[in-house]
């Protein structure tokens, strides 16, 4: 019998475009924009399983895409492609993930619980243990937004924990925090493992990824590098960094630029191809391995931009909706101006002054 997952993602990539101001983007929104923006693939293609109960520690150098795989996993941002199953309520620690900075400590403890499923009576119940695990004292009445990146922290760790939720999955949320509060949450994280949560541990500090975690994700610039036993992945991990440390500063810079000049130009209908390819050999007499693997792959997207028909369709509908705005003005029928459509800039009548303002002046 396979073994039970709580997490599954499978061929998933995440495409940025590398926008330099907002008007950019909302040209790009509405397919304005002439210029072709440059892309960056955070994720170029990513499946891996959690299993039930496991603790999967995320490993990897600064940007190769561990907050974007967690935040993906937590439903936090869309994939480009690709799919996400998750078995129960995921709560991510992150520093300061979904709090608002403009809402007090108080009120983010409300909307945080209420976006996790709890009623009011329940929030009323867990208040005072979220307040006194979070320890920030008056900064509770405070917006969110003149917090230290330690008391974020501390907040949005005591939420998540006691929301009770069934997957957690914490993104460097330790890092911050002072000793006292570090050690809590290590107890805290314990508790979670002996009742066999599933726990998701993304983090820069090797001996706590050694100390907590069952297996190991080695996420390398865009790519699940390797996957595993947690000596084995974070010995070869550190391997790495060695190797790394001990190029020379050119050197250094080279491989970065080549790694992230690689995600730049990641090209995913080659990917789609390649997918296919290999399905077809594993399923030679299935006639429809191509449109199973785009329903895989897009099949779950929620597409952040427009495709072409809602293009078409949103200028329709603007158009549309001057055109008659223009004909109320005008104070023609519809019929009018349909046979004389010149009419549209001849109004019936044209505005006056009411003879009660001629009085009063
Ligand atoms: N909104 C965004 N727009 C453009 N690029 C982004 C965006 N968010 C993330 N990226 C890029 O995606 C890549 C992966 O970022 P991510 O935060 O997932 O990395 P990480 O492994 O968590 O890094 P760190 O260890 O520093 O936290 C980085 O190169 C980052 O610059």
């Amino acid at each position: 019998m396979a073994e039970e997952y709580k997490i599954k993602v499978q061929n998933i990539t995440k495409e940025y475009d590398l926008f330099k101001t907002q008007s950019e983007k909302l040209k790009s929104f509405f397919a304005l924009n002439r210029k072709e923006v440059p892309h960056f693939w955070s994720l170029m293609g990513v499946s891996l399983t959690v299993k039930a109960g496991e603790t999967l520690g995320l490993i990897g150098v600064n940007g190769s895409g561990k907050s974007t795989l967690s935040n993906i996993i937590s439903g936090i941002i869309p994939q480009t492609t690709g799919t996400v199953d998750v078995k129960g309520d995921t709560s991510i620690i992150a520093i300061g993930a979904g709090l608002r900075g403009n809402l007090t400590g108080l009120e983010n403890i409300r909307l945080k619980a209420l976006m996790q499923g709890l009623t009011n009576p329940e929030i009323d119940a867990l208040m005072d243990d979220i307040v006194s695990f979070a320890d920030i004292g008056d900064f509770l009445y405070q917006p969110v937004k003149s917090y230290s990146s330690g008391m974020k922290s501390r907040l949005g760790f005591s939420i998540a924990v006691h929301v009770n939720p069934d997957i957690l999955i914490i993104d460097e949320a330790l890092s911050v925090g002072d000793d006292t509060f570090y050690q809590k949450c290590l107890d805290k994280i314990n508790e979670f493992k002996a009742e066999k949560k599933t726990i998701v541990f993304v983090s820069h500090s090797l001996k706590q990824v050694e100390m907590m975690c069952d297996r190991v994700a080695w996420i390398h610039y865009g790519t699940l590098h390797q996957i595993g036993e947690t000596d084995e992945v974070v010995g070869d991990y550190r391997k790495f960094t060695k190797w790394f440390k001990g190029l020379t500063k050119k050197e250094k810079q080279q491989f970065q630029l080549k790694m992230k000049q690689d995600q730049k130009n990641f090209d995913v209908e080659a990917f789609q191809n390649e997918i296919t390819e290999a399905r077809q050999k594993a399923e030679p007499d299935n006639p429809h391995v191509a449109s199973d693997v785009k329903r895989d792959l897009y099949g779950s997207v929620i597409s952040e931009k427009m495709s072409k028909p809602n293009i078409i369709l949103t200028w329709a509908v603007l158009i549309l909706v001057l055109f008659f705005c223009a004909v109320n003005v005008s104070g023609h029928s519809l019929t009018e101006i349909i046979k004389n459509p010149i009419r549209i800039v001849q109004p019936t009548h044209t505005l006056h002054v009411p003879d009660q303002v001629n009085q009063i002046k």
